[in-house]
């Protein structure tokens, strides 16, 4: 098991944003976090980042506790973001290069890592052009690229997708299903979108801090569009 979270609840002040969220994903599978804006998809990332600490359940990245041993439960995690956090004025590489370095990377062995991570991409041809001359789909790529220099087996993505076009939002899904299929990299992946869900993914659909449901994706579909069963479930479009 990759990832392991057990009775996770937090609160803003008196606003709940999760209720007694579990669950388990296995090594290799691509999993869709599914949930209308205000669901708690960020929330539960900042408690599987560490970003915030909760007293109550348990977090298990790669078999080892967040709690207790988070410096290496963290090594295995790699994180994209919802905002983008590279640098426009740099290159793709001079990027990776600087998050190569934050863990221990430089010279050959850096260079190695960086272009394996940008090769899996489909990005080291534009390893030496700047960030800002890159459309959003490129700089998502890229970004992805970096979560991946340290060689995480849990990869998590807050939204990856948003603000791209159709055709780069397909391309982004098919390049992290790849990971999964041939890399063995366990993914979660938010969204709100049902169209970035294929059917033979494990889906968690998270509405109002609690989990809904948890299953395979046709499964929980049934003889319904996915998008009919999430509004059927939610109350929300997606
Ligand atoms: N800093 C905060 N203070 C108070 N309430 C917050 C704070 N951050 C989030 N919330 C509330 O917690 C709940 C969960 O928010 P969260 O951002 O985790 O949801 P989300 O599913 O990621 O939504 P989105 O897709 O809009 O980012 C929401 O009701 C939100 O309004």
């Amino acid at each position: 098991m990759s990832l392991r979270v057990r009775d996770l609840s937090f609160s803003y002040g008196t606003k709940q944003a999760l209720r007694h969220v579990s669950f388990e994903i296995e090594t290799g599978d691509f999993c869709a976090l599914l949930g209308p804006n205000g669901a708690g998809k960020s929330t539960l990332f900042g408690l599987l980042t560490r970003l915030f600490t909760v007293p109550n359940g348990e977090i298990e990245i790669a078999g080892d506790s967040l709690r207790a041993s988070p410096l290496i439960a963290l090594k295995s995690l790699g994180i994209v973001f919802q905002q983008t956090t590279l640098d426009l004025d740099l290159s793709v590489r001079q990027n990776l290069s600087y998050f190569a370095a934050l863990h221990g990377l430089s010279g050959k062995p850096a260079r190695t890592r960086i272009d394996g991570a940008l090769a899996r991409l489909n990005m080291l041809e534009r390893a030496d052009e700047k960030v800002r001359a890159l459309n959003g789909g490129h700089r998502r790529r890229a970004e992805i690229a970096r979560a991946l220099i340290h060689q995480p087996t849990v990869l998590l993505l807050d939204e990856p997708t948003v603000g791209l076009d159709a055709a780069a939002r397909a391309s982004i899904t098919e390049h992290v299903h790849a990971l999964c299929t041939e890399q063995s990299i366990t993914v979660l992946w938010a969204t709100h979108l049902t169209d970035e869900v294929k059917p033979e993914d494990r889906l968690l659909i998270l509405h109002e801090g609690a989990v809904l449901a948890d299953g395979r994706a046709k499964t929980i579909a049934g003889d319904l569009p996915l998008a009919d069963r999430f509004l059927e479930m939610t109350g929300a479009a997606a």
